[in-house]
């Protein structure tokens, strides 16, 4: 593996002043506008081939505004990288509503608190476009509703930004690994996102997913989690000609980071036996929050 390969996920919170640790996750934080800037200048440096933002916002509401405000967090934070590193690493964008809406989904809801696929993409448009305003390079629609790489692409081809690379959220899994993730962008969730996201039981849907999010314009296709689903990787790897990603999700960096803390496991030769199975699975990119610790490793 090359440390380009590897991608970092990033928390940028509104109206922080300093980086504050995430509990769940020891050596991660949400980052203020000043320490991701740095931050992000250290990770280009080491060599990590790309940058994924997650935004959170100081308020959250039904629609999950935040998202397509040019003064929403995530929308500044891609500004401001776009200025500092936006040359030298490719910028990437988390092209979902969770993070923005107070109850949480991925989506907007309707009257009865279903998800409304169908009003959520016309979100994901609105979100798509400013996050490509505001400079991000590849956008990251990870909340699993049907048709969203089409509808994103229409949109966007609208405004003529024909440019963008959709990175598919293809094969997603309704995983208990997103644990720590949710505590990283203070979630309001409640319940599950069982009826958007995959049963974890079910291998074949994702060869399905895959080739839907492919013939909908989308350049990369990522399996997510990772480590329990490597078979999955090498299956979608096997199946299609566009680069695979996959993401190592909050779980799995917890999981080590607090094995390790508790002495029981070796921690750098884990992380780097997790990241060669992942490459070994079929991955050509990997998200993962060690990402300029293990960048630095490989150079
Ligand atoms: N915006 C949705 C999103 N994008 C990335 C993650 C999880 C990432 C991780 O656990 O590291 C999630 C959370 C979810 O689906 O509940």
């Amino acid at each position: 593996m090359e440390p380009r390969q590897l991608v970092l996920p990033m928390f940028v919170a509104e109206g922080a002043t300093e980086p504050r640790p995430i509990a769940s996750m020891p050596g991660v934080v949400q980052h203020s506008l000043d320490s991701l800037r740095k931050a992000a200048v250290d990770a280009v440096e080491a060599g990590v081939g790309g940058l994924m933002l997650f935004g959170v916002p100081l308020e959250k509401d039904a629609t999950g505004s935040g998202l397509d405000d040019p003064d929403g967090i995530l929308n500044v934070a891609l500004r401001e990288l776009a200025a500092e590193v936006g040359d030298a690493t490719v910028l990437m964008a988390d092209l979902c509503l969770d993070e923005f809406t107070d109850h949480g989904h991925c989506g907007v809801l309707t009257p009865n608190g279903a998800v409304d696929n169908d009003a959520t993409l016309e979100r994901y448009a609105a979100g798509a476009l400013a996050q490509v305003r505001a400079g991000a390079h590849v956008l990251g629609p990870s909340g699993m509703m049907d048709g969203q790489i089409a509808y994103v692409r229409r949109a966007l081809d609208a405004e003529d930004f024909t440019d963008t690379v959709l990175l598919a959220y293809a094969a997603k899994y309704a995983s208990a690994f997103y644990g720590p993730f949710r505590d990283a962008v203070q979630s309001s969730l409640t319940g599950d996102r069982k009826s958007y996201q995959q049963d974890p039981r079910n291998g074949r849907e994702s060869l399905r997913e895959v080739a839907l999010d492919i013939a909908e314009g989308a350049d990369i296709v990522m399996v997510k989690p990772a480590l329990g689903y490597l078979d999955v990787v090498r299956q979608v790897r096997d199946a299609v000609d566009v680069p695979v990603a996959a993401y190592q999700v909050s779980g799995e960096y917890a999981m080590v980071e607090a094995a390790a803390a508790a002495g029981v496991l070796e921690r750098e030769r884990v992380i780097d036996e997790t990241l060669a199975s992942i490459r070994r699975a079929g991955a050509d990119i990997v998200l993962t929050y060690w990402a300029v610790e293990a960048a630095r490793r490989l150079r």
